[in-house]
């Protein structure tokens, strides 16, 4: 079984590596394979260009053997759905080989506004990992889905290609890129929030810097409008 951990990763950071790293040792994946977006269909558009976000990610991964960088989706023009993702995935790795989609708990609140979602559940496994800030869903049809599709035996993954749901309990690290985004951009460290190399390639490309290096951002999770985590707390 692998796994596939989609985001915008603008910049990659250690709430993404270590989750990864957590449910590839649960789960015994033989690798998780992050994948950034390149067109976002549900979001503002990340604000590091897609081949700075992949080298990114590279340096991340570049000592950690179970985590890989796939760059399918910058290659793919369009919006990024995560449907076409795993259909292009099942043709090159067959209809046998259980796949395991990793979500953060914000991204899955919402999982039925995303494309095609059923047909997502018949091409992969969900594994939700709970992130600060997102509880289980309130929406009635995706709770019901996900009690009816949901396992606590990891084995049950293992048995069949796709359509199980499995929780996640990882370390809690309240990170997000949009409080990266804000630091760099107010003048502030980020340092420990993410590698120093994803760090320092930042920096040196000046993606995240105020328009006008005089102005300063706010730097409040208050204030993280754009943050997946904030969204999920709207949603949960
Ligand atoms: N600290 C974290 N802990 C657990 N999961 C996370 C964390 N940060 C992000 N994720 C999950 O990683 C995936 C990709 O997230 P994304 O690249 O949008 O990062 P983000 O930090 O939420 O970015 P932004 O702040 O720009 O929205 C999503 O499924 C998201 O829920
Ligand atoms: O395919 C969709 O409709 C869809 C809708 C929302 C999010 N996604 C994917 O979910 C992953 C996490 O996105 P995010 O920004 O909500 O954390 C990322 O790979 C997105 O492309 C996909």
């Amino acid at each position: 079984m692998i796994g596939l951990f989609g985001g915008a990763f603008d910049p990659i950071h250690f709430g993404h590596l270590r989750t990864a790293l957590e449910v590839q040792e649960a789960l015994g994946l033989r690798e998780v394979r992050l994948l950034p977006l390149n067109v976002a269909v549900h979001r503002e558009q990340p604000a590091a260009d897609g081949a700075l976000r992949l080298s990114m990610l590279q340096a991340a991964v570049a000592h950690t053997p179970g985590l890989v960088a796939d760059d399918r989706e910058l290659k793919r023009p369009g919006g990024s759905y995560t449907v076409d993702t795993l259909t292009q995935l099942r043709a090159e790795l067959g209809p046998d080989l259980p796949l395991c989609l990793l979500v953060g708990g914000d991204a899955f609140n919402a999982f039925f506004e995303w494309h095609r979602p059923r047909d997502i559940l018949g091409l992969a496994h969900l594994a939700v990992m709970r992130r600060p800030g997102s509880l289980l869903p309130r929406d009635a049809a995706l709770r019901e889905e996900l009690e009816r599709r949901r396992t606590q035996v990891a084995a049950d993954l293992q048995a069949a290609p796709a359509g199980r749901i499995w929780l996640q309990s990882v370390t809690q690290l309240d990170i997000s890129s949009t409080r990266i985004r804000r630091a760099i951009a107010g003048g502030r460290s980020a340092r420990f929030l993410l590698p120093d190399p994803v760090l320092d390639m930042a920096l040196a490309a000046g993606c995240y810097a105020a328009p006008s290096a005089k102005t300063t951002a706010p730097d409040s999770a208050d204030t993280e409008s754009n943050s997946s985590a904030q969204r999920g707390h709207d949603a949960a």
